[in-house]
């Protein structure tokens, strides 16, 4: 049994630290943190004494003066060059406001209210936020991630970061969401080699962009019409950074998908009016098919080099037609070029069909559909490399009414219907990643996501409305040439000759005979053969 006796309270020797050396370690530390936080902030600090140096020197008037002639310059500036007002001036100080201000209060409770926040050690471990840049509409988060996560976790969660900071829209970026721009002149090696720091992959950090101001609420008028379409470069909407969205034509197929009255027309006609100087110039010829009877095209009709929009046999003609053109470039151009450079002799024939379904799926006549789906594929998998491209627009992306999809590199997603659908026009995850196409309030027509090569993340951006007024006058500023239909002309001309290949020396097969023997059966009767 287990006596009172039998137990012994062992206690640590306390070590009793003396009340001057408590207040002098706190003192030290807060010291060193004021002179830690002092290096990180030269700017904050150097303005602070300058401040500080001309109160004491020259009382209020040292203060008002400086801080009146740095609001002019600052005007004169963003009057001279917006720009680079925006980049150098204004979007660092309110980015560094609003980091302050706005997202380091609500930084804790959103990363860990959105489920961002981990545990490690039995403590908390959050996000960083290392940096906040502003623009005029945007505001670029830089975030270092907790170790072991991705970009995509922060994907997963983008709308509950955008309501979590007070906002509507927001993408995360996995790599940075600008691009290196291009110097030239003096500087440009030097700052080349700044630039490929700046720019180089970091694959711990994520970038949020959060969009500040919609840049994308007003009706975005039609962009000038270049002379010389640039096709690897056409300005057809506006993205919410303010930029223009310029849309890759050469070698590419585009689909547009988008529900009824989302503003399919927009992005159709944003990309005839961006071509407009090469029709008239007989660069680019465009073969219309308009399956709603002509209620979309039929008011640009000179515009058009061909033009089906009644009789569903006429579209397939004209679907064969292309066809056609396709083999007869592909027999000249085969094992000259591998990609078709449009010229005015050879242009680039773009077909547009507006609501390709009516041909693939909602078409009574199985022969006639089974006709076009051939011809439409054809023209899909081979037609992009010899410069006969397809621009389509759907309303309904299921595979069963529109099976060669994927064979569209270029997709273009406007407000849909069903959450499924953005992924079926965008590609697998696209919504995950912040292409919310289905959510798309009211106002929004021709809003719609894009995807930028190289970049797996969608962008969005409104397309420019082009009314019928802009229209009737493109049509009369813009006609095709009047021989514009009689491409097929050319299908006749003489296609380049199989080029003349030298027979290489046959490798000797089968068993090796002597030299002698050899020459007795190379000869017939002692003639040479
Ligand atoms: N970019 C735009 N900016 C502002 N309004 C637009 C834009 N595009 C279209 N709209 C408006 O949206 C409405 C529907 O446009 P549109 O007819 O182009 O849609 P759609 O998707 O082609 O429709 P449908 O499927 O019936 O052909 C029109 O009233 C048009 O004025």
């Amino acid at each position: 049994m287990v006596t009172a006796g039998d137990l012994m309270v062992v206690r640590p020797k306390r070590f009793v630290l003396p009340m001057w050396l408590v207040v002098l370690g706190l003192v030290l530390r807060w010291a060193a943190r004021v002179c830690w936080w002092c290096l990180r902030h030269p700017v904050a600090v150097g303005l602070a004494v300058a401040a500080v140096v001309l109160y004491t020197e020259y009382g209020w008037p040292g203060l008002i003066v400086p801080l009146v002639l740095a609001s002019a310059v600052s005007a004169l500036w963003r009057w001279r060059d917006e720009a680079s007002w925006w980049r150098w001036c204004a979007g660092p100080l309110l980015g560094r406001f609003r980091q302050v201000v706005v997202y380091r209060r609500a930084w804790q409770e959103a990363m860990t209210l959105c489920g961002l926040a981990a545990t490690y050690d039995h403590l908390p471990v959050l996000p960083q936020l290392l940096r906040v840049r502003s623009d005029q509409a945007l505001d670029v988060l830089t975030v270092r991630m907790v170790r072991g996560q991705t970009p995509a976790d922060f994907q997963q969660v983008t709308a509950n970061l955008a309501y979590a900071f007070g906002r509507r829209h927001a993408r995360v970026y996995s790599e940075r969401p600008d691009t290196p721009p291009t110097r030239t002149g003096y500087w440009a090696l030097l700052l080349g080699w700044v630039d490929r720091l700046r720019f180089r992959d970091r694959p711990t950090l994520v970038y949020l962009v959060l969009v500040r101001t919609d840049a994308l609420r007003p009706v975005v008028p039609p962009f000038d019409i270049p002379a010389v379409p640039d096709f690897t470069a056409l300005p057809l909407a506006r993205r919410e950074d303010l930029g223009t969205w310029s849309l890759h034509l050469l070698a590419t197929h585009v689909l547009i998908g988008g529900a009824t009255r989302s503003g399919k027309g927009s992005v159709l006609w944003s990309l005839v009016r961006s071509l407009a100087g090469g029709i008239t110039s007989g660069l680019v010829r465009l073969w219309v098919i308009d399956p709603k009877g002509g209620m979309e095209f039929a008011m640009g009709r000179p515009l058009f080099a061909r033009f089906a929009c009644k009789s569903f046999e006429a579209m397939a003609d004209l679907l064969d037609e292309a066809v056609t053109v396709m083999r007869e470039r592909q027999t000249r151009l085969a094992g000259i070029v591998r990609v078709h450079t449009p010229t005015e002799a050879d242009p680039l024939v773009v077909v547009v069909i507006d609501e390709m379904a009516a041909l693939t799926a909602y078409l009574q006549d199985v022969d006639l559909r089974k006709r076009i789906a051939g011809s439409l594929g054809l023209l899909l998998s081979q037609g992009a490399g010899v410069g006969v491209l397809v621009v389509a627009a759907l309303q309904d992306p299921r595979k069963e009414v529109l099976p060669f999809r994927d064979l569209f590199p270029t997709r273009i997603a406007l407000g849909l219907t069903e959450a499924a659908q953005v992924d079926l026009v965008l590609g697998d995850g696209a919504r995950n990643r912040g292409a919310l196409a289905d959510q798309m309030p009211r106002w929004a027509k021709g809003v719609g996501y894009v995807i930028l090569d190289g970049t797996p993340e969608p962008m969005r951006v409104r397309f420019s409305y082009v009314s019928d007024d802009d229209i009737r006058d493109l049509a009369q500023r813009y006609p095709a040439p009047a021989d514009a239909a009689d491409i097929l002309a050319q299908v006749g001309r003489e296609s380049t000759p199989e080029p003349a290949r030298p027979s290489l020396p046959r490798p000797r097969r089968g068993p090796l005979l002597p030299d002698a023997l050899r020459t007795i059966l190379d000869t017939d009767q002692g003639e040479p053969r």
